[in-house]
């Protein structure tokens, strides 16, 4: 693997806060950013030594804009302003400047008189045991192209001087990375690396704002990378991400998900390079949820077994030594924590009752505990009881865990191992609702935090995102992006949001932080499962009308199925591949719901189209609370 590095820019706080988190993130190097060096209150010298002792190396100082292609006298002013630079590096103790290709209008471009000007700082350069690496934004006023800049470099022929490479000017601009493959990896200085969703604005207010780390956008950085492999370049891959987000976010997670995001792309080059040694374990397939369990208190445990019952769960087992009960129904396992130590008992004391921990069953929970690490996912262990299993897991979304079960380990016996059957006395006996899986659980969270839980998720799992959808809550805009397995195992919606009043925006408030707000289970019947959820006395939310008007003009539906849909609550979409029904529980003590979804055909969505009208009733249910129907 390429030494790897990130540059100052990418990262909010001043210089030692972001030195701080490059270090702990595991980075061999720095780019620095000379406004980032400008703007400390010390000099070149201090910082080398602050970037050494931080146990970094400077990767490169940058940029030197609006170098070549000058006329007198801009030309001398340049090289004069160049050796003031060399000081500088000097002192930082790297030997590398990256010059930019120039946008000033003075530039008067020409092959040969910008290879002409390269030679001769090469030699400066060379003179003080310097380099010069010379990349083509993709705005530059002559150079913007990576294939021009390499034929100047070519022409400059000096050993001092090489090539910069950025995948975003060369993706962004819709270049052909594979032209990249006859440039011989020794006349290569730099790699700088940035992905970015794809949006429709001028290049450089894109890469200015919206760059985002591998994985995270929407470019090929991987066939990018591929092609440098193919140069035989052994230098830095270095993030140098531009992103409005990462300047205001944690600088600890921006540099966590940079290393993550480099761990993640280099191991899928070498997979498609057909290379065998030296690889991650592939990532994780998941195979199902294994179960959800919840942290609640002992009045809580009550109150929340009654819902279980009433949603036409039963109670299979209570743990051989915890306070803890698996309530079941059709494949779906619910776990209620009550323990009085531990973590759900933490989880409990921090955010109150809510979901702590989800488990995903996976191939091989072994490997994916690996894959989960060398990703630099947070492992979780705490002590077990004699003869109970340790279920490995890791840290998820707001500090839930995320247990790994696989099929072919003792893992998949863990219900009999650890539970012994239950009679819980005097439970009323309650009407199944045919609930058959969990179809999926949807987490909320800040919408800064999206771009770090998407690559989460699908650099550890064999899973992919969808598109991003805005959906309006009557508070604010609430960005909704699923991450899925192929076979749609597994699916977890991640709603950001992006306003403080939004139903996701309180549900972080009164859980203090993210986590899971909802889960879907699956019924081959949604009627049946309304109808014994009715008989069971459980609250649903309540649409209006004017929703069930507006499917007859959309769907042409008949009359019967209309007014049965109207009659149960039941919310309705349809595409080519299928048909969605979906109805919702009242919130569990002000905070999670549940809801039931029936799939028809192949439908693969989650009704976006009624998620507004959803939400738009469940703001106004918590204004207006009714009073529950039982
Ligand atoms: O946006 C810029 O000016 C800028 C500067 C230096 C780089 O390496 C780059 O990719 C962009
Ligand atoms: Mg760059």
């Amino acid at each position: 693997m390429h030494r790897t590095s990130i540059a100052t820019v990418s990262l909010s706080g001043d210089l030692r806060e972001k030195l701080d988190a490059i270090a702990a993130a595991g980075f061999d190097g720095v780019e620095i950013f000379e406004n980032d060096f400008l703007a400390y209150p010390a000099g070149a010298a201090e910082v080398g030594r602050l970037v050494r002792e931080a146990g970094l190396a400077v990767t490169v100082f940058q940029p030197f804009r609006d170098f070549e292609g000058l006329p007198e006298p801009q030309r001398g002013r340049a090289f004069e302003r160049a050796e003031r630079k060399f000081d500088v590096m000097q002192a930082l103790g790297t030997d590398l400047m990256l010059v930019c290709s120039n946008v000033s209008p003075a530039a008067l471009g020409g092959i040969d008189r910008a290879a002409e000007d390269f030679r001769e700082l090469g030699e400066r350069a060379a003179r003080r045991g310097l380099r010069i690496g010379y990349e083509a934004l993709a705005w530059g006023r002559h150079v913007s192209d990576h294939r021009d800049a390499w034929e100047i470099v070519r022409r400059a022929d000096h050993p001092a001087v090489g090539l910069v490479l950025d995948s975003f000017h060369t993706l962004a601009p819709g270049l052909d990375p594979e032209t990249i493959r006859r440039i011989p990896g020794d006349r290569i200085f730099l790699v700088q690396v940035a992905d970015a969703p794809k949006l429709e604005m001028d290049l450089l207010s894109w890469s200015r704002h919206f760059r985002c780390m591998p994985g995270q956008g929407q470019l090929d950085v991987a066939g990018f990378l591929a092609a440098v492999e193919a140069t035989g370049y052994a230098g830095y891959l270095s993030l140098e991400i531009f992103n409005d987000q990462f300047r205001a976010g944690s600088a600890r997670q921006v540099a966590v998900d940079g290393r993550r995001s480099l761990i993640a792309v280099a191991d899928q080059v070498a997979r498609s390079a057909g290379r065998t040694d030296g690889l991650l374990p592939a990532r994780a397939r998941p195979l199902g949820v294994e179960f959800v369990e919840f942290a609640v208190d002992e009045p809580g445990a009550e109150q929340l077994a009654e819902l279980f019952a009433a949603l036409g769960f039963a109670c299979a087992g209570r743990h051989v030594s915890k306070a803890v009960e698996w309530w079941r129904e059709g494949g779906i396992n619910l776990v209620v924590n009550a323990e009085k130590e531990g973590f759900a008992h933490a989880s409990w004391l921090t955010h109150g009752p809510g979901v702590c921990a989800v488990g995903l069953q996976v191939e091989d929970a072994g490997a994916a505990m690996e894959r989960a690490r060398a990703l630099l996912a947070q492992p979780f262990s705490q002590p077990v009881g004699p003869g109970e299993l340790e279920v490995p897991a890791i840290r998820g979304v707001g500090g839930s865990l995320l247990y790994f079960t696989d099929p072919k380990s003792e893992l998949a016996r863990v219900w009999e191992i650890e539970f012994r059957p239950a009679d819980r006395p005097g439970a009323p006996a309650r009407k199944s609702a045919g609930l058959t899986r969990i179809d999926h659980v949807s987490q909320s969270m800040e919408y800064d935090e999206m771009l770090s839980w998407l690559l989460f998720y699908t650099s550890i799992f064999e899973m992919e995102r969808t598109p991003e959808l805005d959906i309006a809550d009557p508070g604010g805009l609430v960005r909704s992006q699923v991450v899925e397995s192929a076979d749609k195992a597994v699916r977890i919606p991640l709603n950001g949001t992006q306003s403080h009043r939004t139903l996701a925006a309180r549900f972080l408030s009164e859980f203090f932080g993210s986590g899971v707000q909802h889960i879907a289970f699956a019924s081959s019947d949604i009627f049946a499962s309304a109808a014994a959820l009715e008989a069971n006395g459980v609250a649903l939310l309540q649409v209006p009308d004017n929703y069930y008007d507006d499917l007859e003009a959309r769907f042409g539906l008949e009359p019967e199925l209309l007014e049965r849909l109207s009659a149960n609550a039941v919310l309705f979409d349809r595409d080519e591949a299928g048909d969605y029904f979906q109805l919702y529980t009242r919130p569990f003590q002000e905070r999670f719901f549940f809801e039931i979804v029936e799939r028809r055909g192949t439908y693969a969505g989650f009704g976006a189209a009624n998620a507004p009208i959803r939400l738009a009733a469940q703001s106004l249910s918590a204004r207006h609370p009714a009073v529950p129907r039982r």
